[in-house]
């Protein structure tokens, strides 16, 4: 039998989960961030567990990749499961105030509580998690309104947490909290793959790209591949897709083309195509 696309190193998964689990022990909200090209794979199922009873607010981030009409649909969606999600850009800076709104009201409440038991109220102690990619520092740095986490960590050497002021009523852990996947899911952690949104895992570009294509054939998207590369993939699986793009283009290289199909989705060059779409689910 052939080893999964997607592999993570345990050691990694381990620790990373531990810091996660002291970030949540600190806060009092939880802002959740998830792709919004894949919002259903960029959730994390144990998060509900690990947060209790906190209130989380749902970031779905990278509107700017998704078709204003799936927003929509995911809008309902989500209404229909009493969840209300915030759409972000958080690269261009749209949709921050929403989230930091929320994040005041998330606040309001907890000090009413502790006014009913006669605690002095303080600031919401909030923390931004996701996996990694998801543009989680880039949501921080518009929060904050500057440039507050960090973007070159030195590996093995332990931060202090910090906490940042966002407002009088908010206050921020610098460093967010990043949830790390495990192997229970392949077809999410795909998704994720195609995405960028997993970080120390080792994969298989070519397996993920062919994935990548018959993905698109059944969400409806077989025009994007077959304008931009002159190649039908209807009638043919994704990885005989690669094989001939790769005759046809590369002198047979599929991992070149398995590499320009990725980039070329991840950097929005074929347009705005979700990975997902809400009726599946
Ligand atoms: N198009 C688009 N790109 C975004 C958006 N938000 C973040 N990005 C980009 O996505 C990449 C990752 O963003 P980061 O903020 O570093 O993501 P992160 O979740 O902090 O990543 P880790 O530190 O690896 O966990 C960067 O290149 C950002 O510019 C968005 O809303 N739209």
């Amino acid at each position: 039998m052939s080893s999964p696309p997607i592999q993570w190193y345990p050691g990694h998964i381990a620790k990373a989960e531990k810091q996660l689990q002291e970030q949540l022990k600190r806060v009092d909200v939880v802002l959740e961030v998830l792709d919004a090209r894949i919002p259903v794979a960029s959730h994390h199922p144990q998060v509900a567990d690990w947060i209790g009873e906190k209130p989380r607010i749902l970031v779905l981030n990278r509107v700017d990749m998704i078709p204003n009409e799936t927003k929509q649909e995911w809008i309902t969606w989500f209404k229909e499961r009493r969840e209300k999600p915030y759409w972000t850009n958080a690269k261009a800076g749209k949709g921050i105030k929403a989230v930091k709104y929320a994040a005041q009201d998330a606040g309001a409440a907890m000090n009413q509580r502790r006014r009913d038991r006669g605690m002095r109220p303080r600031a919401v102690r909030a923390v931004v998690i996701g996996f990694p990619n998801v543009g989680k520092s880039a949501l921080i740095n518009r929060l904050v309104g500057r440039k507050a986490v960090a973007s070159a960590r030195k590996a093995g050497v332990t931060r202090q947490l910090q906490w940042v002021r966002i407002s009088d009523e908010i206050e921020l852990l610098d460093a967010p909290g990043v949830i790390p996947w495990r192997l229970e899911n392949q077809q999410d952690a795909i998704k994720l793959a195609i995405c960028e949104d997993i970080g120390e895992a080792a994969y298989d570009n070519q397996r993920v790209a062919a994935v990548f294509v018959d993905l698109l054939v059944e969400l409806g998207f077989a025009e994007v591949l077959q304008s931009r590369y002159h190649l039908d993939p209807l009638t043919i699986t994704g990885e005989s897709f690669i094989q001939d793009l790769a005759d046809k283009v590369y002198q047979g290289d599929k991992e070149r083309v398995a590499r320009l199909l990725l980039h070329d989705f991840r950097t929005g060059a074929m347009g705005q195509i979700p990975l997902e779409l809400p009726n599946e689910f």
